[in-house]
């Protein structure tokens, strides 16, 4: 047996489409563009990269993006000053904070500068604890993203069987209540949970999100489940200095497992950044007080 391949970037592309139509209704009715400030303290070339990305298909969807690199050694207070001039921009709909940030600095205290209705990320405790009641606000792009895929393979999760491994608060749990949402019957696994490919083995549904290179094999994996694989991991490429990109799943035993699973690259992390411009374009008709079905996108 051989799984279906799910195709985040194709998904993703698809996404910043739709996207782009509702950019440039926004700004005909608005009389500005939609936009978003993205800050990035330091010079970590890997979220120098992701940056550069945002700001790009930010553009290329019809919106205004504002990039804020700030040096590593910034002070605390003025990262805080830097938000707090965004959240009274109007010209800003959506603020992301890159993380990690440095190590002198408190990331709570941040993000919970951030006013709730510009934060995109859906980091802030107000959208956290929105989502956990079921009220409006914003959900973390990448378990959203995950959940689009989800419904977009099997329609309905109703009554499936979910395994979420990992619990941080921007990918375990936002995913687990996303799915708890959806009616399926969710297990978080971590790094104390006992017997973990027995855990996996009882799941329909698999998200992992663990930060452990090629960690999920093939053999706990149950027949035709859907497999979602969230892991970013740099390794040694064959060559000699150079790198590749897999994910937390190890996709050659578990592909021939599964029912459909998603590859690393071109699975999750091309819709992470489709669903902050999603979050982005919402953000701007809510703060512009402009009618927008929201389920439709
Ligand atoms: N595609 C995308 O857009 C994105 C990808 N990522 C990637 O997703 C992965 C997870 O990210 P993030 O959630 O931030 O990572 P964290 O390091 O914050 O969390 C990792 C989780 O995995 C658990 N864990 C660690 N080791 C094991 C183990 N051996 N068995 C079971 N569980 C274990 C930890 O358990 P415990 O809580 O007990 O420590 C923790 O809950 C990373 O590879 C990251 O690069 C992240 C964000 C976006
Ligand atoms: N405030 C904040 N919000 C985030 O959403 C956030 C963050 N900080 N810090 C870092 C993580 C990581 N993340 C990714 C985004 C896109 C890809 C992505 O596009 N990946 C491509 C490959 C990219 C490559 O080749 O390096 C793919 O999987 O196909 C991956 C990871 C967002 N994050
Ligand atoms: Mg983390």
């Amino acid at each position: 047996m051989s799984a279906s391949i799910i195709d985040g970037k194709a998904f993703a592309a698809g996404l910043r489409e739709r996207i782009g139509v509702l950019a440039s209704a926004f700004e005909a009715a608005a009389g500005r563009k939609a936009g978003l400030a993205v800050v990035l303290v330091g010079e970590d070339p890997a979220s120098q990269v992701y940056v550069r990305n945002k700001g790009k298909q930010t553009i290329a969807c019809g919106m205004e993006s504002f990039e804020h690199k700030l040096p590593a050694e910034t002070s605390e207070a003025d990262l805080l000053a830097l938000v707090e001039t965004l959240n009274a921009d109007p010209a800003v709909d959506g603020i992301l904070v890159q993380l990690p940030l440095p190590a002198h600095m408190n990331e709570q205290k941040v993000i919970a500068t951030i006013n709730p209705d510009k934060d995109v990320d859906g980091f802030h405790v107000v959208n956290v604890g929105r989502l956990a009641t079921g009220l409006p606000g914003f959900v973390p792009c990448t378990p959203l993203g995950c959940v689009m895929l989800l419904k977009d393979q099997l329609g309905s999760l109703s009554g499936l069987d979910a395994v979420v491994i990992g619990r941080s608060n921007i990918v375990g749990k936002p995913m687990a209540q996303l799915l708890i949402a959806e009616s399926c019957t969710v297990t978080v696994a971590h790094s104390r949970t006992r017997d973990l490919p027995d855990v996996v083995r009882r799941a329909d549904i698999v998200v992992a999100a663990v930060g452990r290179p090629e960690m999920v094999k093939g053999e706990w994996i149950k027949p035709g489940a859907t497999v979602i694989d969230v892991g970013i991991n740099r390794v040694a490429g064959a060559q000699e200095g150079k790198s590749r990109l897999v994910g937390d799943v190890d996709f050659a035993s578990a592909s021939t497992v599964a029912g459909a699973i998603t590859p690393v690259p071109g699975g999750v992390g091309p819709m992470t950044i489709a669903v902050l411009l999603r979050n982005t374009i919402v953000a701007a008709h809510r703060n512009a007080g402009i009618a927008l079905d929201e389920s439709a996108i």
